[in-house]
């Protein structure tokens, strides 16, 4: 399993091995142990699935308030996502920045983002599946939403407006403005 810094370094990349063979092949995709020896020792507690159908699915970008707040481990086990983590932390000297990379089953790798960071994705290959480990419990009423093309942030997305289909709660999502006015993190 290898680990990669992302130009905010704690947000990183993880490669787990896949041994192939005639079968088909085999992969720790997580692994206490080798995490925690790379700095994420943080305790799983939930797993999340979704399958987005079309290309241009975009959800996001995605937080829970503390106590709630949640450290995310993606991956991809059908199609393709650029993934995207915006820095909401107000003391970081990286606030309102973002990272964005593209995870997929077919390079096998896997986005570690902190509680802190608002997180997005949109779907580059129909039928797409992403599998996520989250450190805190669903809890609704803790749950934000920040505009994913909110200029303030300038977040680089393969599509425009038009080309996007977002749920009607991230229609509603707020502005980066608004949410610095009162930052949670
Ligand atoms: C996130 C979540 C949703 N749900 C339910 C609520 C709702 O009826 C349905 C769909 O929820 P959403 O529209 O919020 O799903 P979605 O837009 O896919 O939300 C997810 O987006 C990505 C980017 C993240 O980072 C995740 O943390 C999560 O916020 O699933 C749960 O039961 N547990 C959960 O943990």
């Amino acid at each position: 399993m290898q680990f990669e810094e992302l130009e905010i370094p704690d947000v990183k990349l993880i490669f787990p091995k896949k041994f192939g063979d005639e079968r088909g092949f085999f992969s720790e995709t997580y692994n206490l142990e080798a995490f925690a020896k790379a700095g994420i020792d943080q305790q799983f507690v939930q797993d999340n699935h979704s399958l987005s159908s079309n290309v241009g699915v975009l959800r996001g970008l995605h937080f829970q308030c503390p106590p709630f707040a949640q450290d995310k481990l993606v991956r991809v086990i059908r199609g393709r996502i650029l993934d995207v983590a915006v820095d909401i932390r107000a003391k970081s000297k990286t606030f309102g920045k973002w990272v964005s990379t593209e995870i997929s089953a077919e390079d096998w790798n896997q986005i570690f983002i902190p509680a802190g960071f608002a997180h997005g994705f949109v779907t580059l290959e129909p039928d797409t599946e992403v599998n996520y480990k989250v450190s805190a419990p669903y809890a609704p009423e803790s749950e934000r939403a920040i505009m994913w093309n909110d200029p303030d942030l300038g977040i680089d997305w393969p599509f425009g407006k038009s080309q996007v289909t977002l749920s009607a709660k991230d229609e509603k999502a707020i502005s980066f403005a608004s949410y610095r006015e009162n930052p949670v993190f």
